[in-house]
């Protein structure tokens, strides 16, 4: 029967005899006496308890309980867990000693090894004698931001801890400091668009490395898509301006605002912020006789970004001189980069003719466009690199267009050149440069009928270099021409003839036998067909642009009714006005913001949902009949409206703000 520790110490407090051994216990000696193990003694131990009186036989101690209740539980005095590191041989850590012996100061150094290959134990990690020491003797260079190219990585995995530790995505200034020059300037237009050419033709050439501007203007197509939609339902895309056509919007802004940190170059005149858009710092003076300079330049008259085109070494010698560019200013034509002004000027300290003329940001010359294979085609020419005949047949109306006007004003263009005609949109070329001729050419002056003619000669050289992909076309040009006949349309190839006739010979491209002066009208006459298809093809340009244009006309709209609704809401001088306490006629213009921006669904979560900001706004904005309810926040109070009551409520509320702004409330 088992005895509780209770009883034993009632029997304790009472001097109970000891127990007799239970019957049939004979061997009781063998069981320590209960009155030992709780009193330490027994006072039967001489007088005939039968039990053990000898504890150490027990390997016990009247303590010894004491003590093994203090091993079990944990307590103030328990010592603190060391983890061991298990023993790299297998051994059981166990069987370690805790306490290291003072032999221990004789032993040799530990010196980690490795563990065997073939053990298959996880062996700690060797660790290094002197964790201090060694951290201290590591040699850590000081960061130095340099350029970094990350492509060196792919090629050898092994230079990337130390190439890591150089670089510095947002550095510019090492990548400046290493250019010199006009090639400094002309590599700080991140929108050149030829790179290679470039004095920073290093840092761009890996594109990887290109973390500035910040690529936000780059719009991934989102779904759902079109396809996937039934045909009324709308995605946000559908209110928007398509993102191809925002991101170049975008791109330009960015480049029209692009200013030239640490610039040297001076103002000139009242311009001033000069960026340089050459894209190549090798002038060569064959063009203008001089070499030239083109920068975008702030005019500080009006605020606006105009193009300046520096002579640079030219020498006004004739008054008369500057003042041709009279006629230029005069014309009006899409085709034309519109010119403003000429001057001379030693901003530069030098003697400089400036030419002034419209900004059109990241246009590019044909020449950059269509002659740059090595980015382009890879120095690929195969036929299908080949420009598009409709391609062709746009450039040459649009020229043909600009001579047209140039030309029935007594002008002749004298610059019909690759490098010389801009691609300012797709597609959208404008002759650029003219007028510079007539100004450092004043003193040799030609007849005018044969600059127009040559006008024509050089529009013909233009295309037949563009048709063949090859801007020394010329040099060859019955191989040249044969090559067109192979690739374009008969149409083209007798354009091409007529244009280069030497001399008086057609009336009209197609008819090259009849005799007649080689002039601009008769040209269009012969082009007229394509000139038709041209006009189709821009007017239908046009109709997609004025829808894009249409979709943000509406996003206009909503922006107005939103900033009324927030000029009349929440506004702190009402905080009092009846009109807008709870019981007044505009607390539901409070409720219908709510309703509009802050509903949260049957979850309390909230709702944010576009299409449902942009319907209800549309009806406001119509004021429709269609009713809502408005619930207050305390949903104690409900309204049931009709979109044009908060119409008329918003109104009138923000007509108040009006006459108040004006100071007659
Ligand atoms: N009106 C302009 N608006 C915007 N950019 C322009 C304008 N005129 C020229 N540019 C830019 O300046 C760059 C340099 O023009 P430029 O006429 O000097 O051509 P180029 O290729 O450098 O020829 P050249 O070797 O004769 O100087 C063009 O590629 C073009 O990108």
């Amino acid at each position: 029967m088992a005895t509780s520790l209770g009883d034993s110490l009632n029997d304790a407090r009472r001097g109970v005899p000891s127990p007799r051994p239970p019957k049939g216990r004979e061997n009781a000696k063998n069981t320590l006496c209960r009155n030992v193990t709780i009193f330490g003694h027994c006072k039967y131990a001489n007088s005939g308890c039968a039990f053990n009186h000898d504890p150490s036989k027990f390997g016990n101690s009247p303590n010894s309980h004491q003590n093994d209740s203090a091993k079990k539980k944990f307590n103030v005095d328990s010592p603190s867990f060391t983890p061991l590191q298990p023993a790299s041989n297998g051994a059981s850590s166990s069987s370690r000693s805790a306490t290291i012996s003072p032999k221990a100061a004789n032993a040799a150094v530990f010196t980690p090894k490795r563990a065997p290959a073939k053990t298959n134990l996880v062996s700690p990690q060797p660790q290094p004698k002197d964790m201090n020491t060694d951290w201290g003797s590591h040699d850590f260079p000081d960061f130095v931001p340099q350029t970094f190219d990350t492509s060196q990585l792919a090629a050898d995995p092994t230079a990337s801890a130390a190439a890591m530790n150089s670089y510095d995505p947002f550095s510019v200034s090492s990548t400046m400091a290493g250019l010199g020059g006009a090639s400094h300037q002309a590599s700080l237009n991140p929108y050149s668009q030829d790179a290679a050419n470039l004095g920073g033709a290093a840092y761009f050439q890996s594109t990887n490395t290109f973390t500035q501007p910040l690529q936000y203007h780059l719009y991934a197509p989102l779904g759902p898509h079109r396809e996937n939609l039934a045909p009324y339902q709308r995605t946000v895309h559908d209110f928007f301006i398509p993102d191809n056509l925002r991101e170049e919007l975008q791109r330009k802004a960015e480049a029209t605002l692009q200013v030239l940190p640490n610039s040297t170059l001076p103002s000139v005149d009242h311009f001033h912020s000069l960026v340089p858009l050459d894209t190549t710092n090798q002038k060569n003076a064959a063009l203008f006789g001089y070499p030239s300079w083109v920068y975008k330049a702030m005019s500080s008259q009006d605020g606006n970004y105009y193009t300046l085109r520096r002579l640079e070494g030219y020498r006004l010698t004739n008054e008369k001189a500057i003042r041709s560019i009279d006629p230029w200013k005069r014309l009006d034509n899409g085709s034309i980069v519109t010119i403003l002004d000429a001057f001379t000027t030693r901003a530069f300290g030098d003697s400089s003719l400036i030419i002034v003329t419209d900004y059109h940001p990241l246009a590019k010359s044909l020449a950059e466009h269509h002659f740059n294979f090595n980015q382009r085609f890879q120095g690929n020419r195969s036929p299908q690199n080949f420009i598009l005949e409709q391609v062709l047949w746009s450039y040459i109306v649009q020229i043909a267009s600009a001579l047209k006007t140039i030309h029935s004003h007594g002008l002749a263009s004298r610059m019909i050149h690759p490098s010389k005609i801009l691609l300012t949109s797709k597609n959208r070329i404008r002759l650029n440069a003219c007028a510079v001729l007539d100004i450092v050419q004043y003193d040799n002056p030609r007849s005018i009928t044969d600059l127009q003619q040559e006008d024509l000669v050089q529009l013909g050289r233009l295309i037949l270099s563009l048709a063949t992909n090859s801007p020394n076309a010329m040099l060859n040009i019955p191989k040249s021409m044969e090559q067109v006949s192979r690739i374009y349309s008969e149409q083209m190839h007798e354009c091409l003839k007529w244009l280069l006739s030497p001399g008086p010979s057609a009336s009209t491209p197609q008819s090259p036998s009849a005799n007649a002066l080689l002039n601009i009208d008769a040209f269009l006459a012969g082009i007229s067909t394509q000139m038709a298809s041209v006009l189709n093809a821009s007017l239908n340009a046009e109709d997609t642009l004025l829808s894009s244009v249409n979709r943000e006309l509406e996003n206009s709209r909503l922006v107005r009714l939103l900033t009324k609704l927030n000029f009349v809401n929440e506004r702190p001088e009402f905080e009092n006005a009846p009109q807008w306490s709870e019981t007044g006629e505009r607390y539901y213009l409070k409720l219908f913001r709510d309703y509009v921006f802050h509903q949260v669904d049957a979850a309390g979560h909230p709702v944010i949902d576009l299409g449902h900001v942009l319907g209800v706004l549309n009806k406001l904005d119509a004021g429709t009949e269609e009713k809502i309810m408005l619930v207050s926040r305390d949903e104690q109070n409900c309204f049931v409206v009709t979109y044009k009551e908060i119409k008329r409520s918003l109104e009138m509320a923000f007509q108040d703000l009006i006459k108040a702004s004006r100071g007659g409330r």
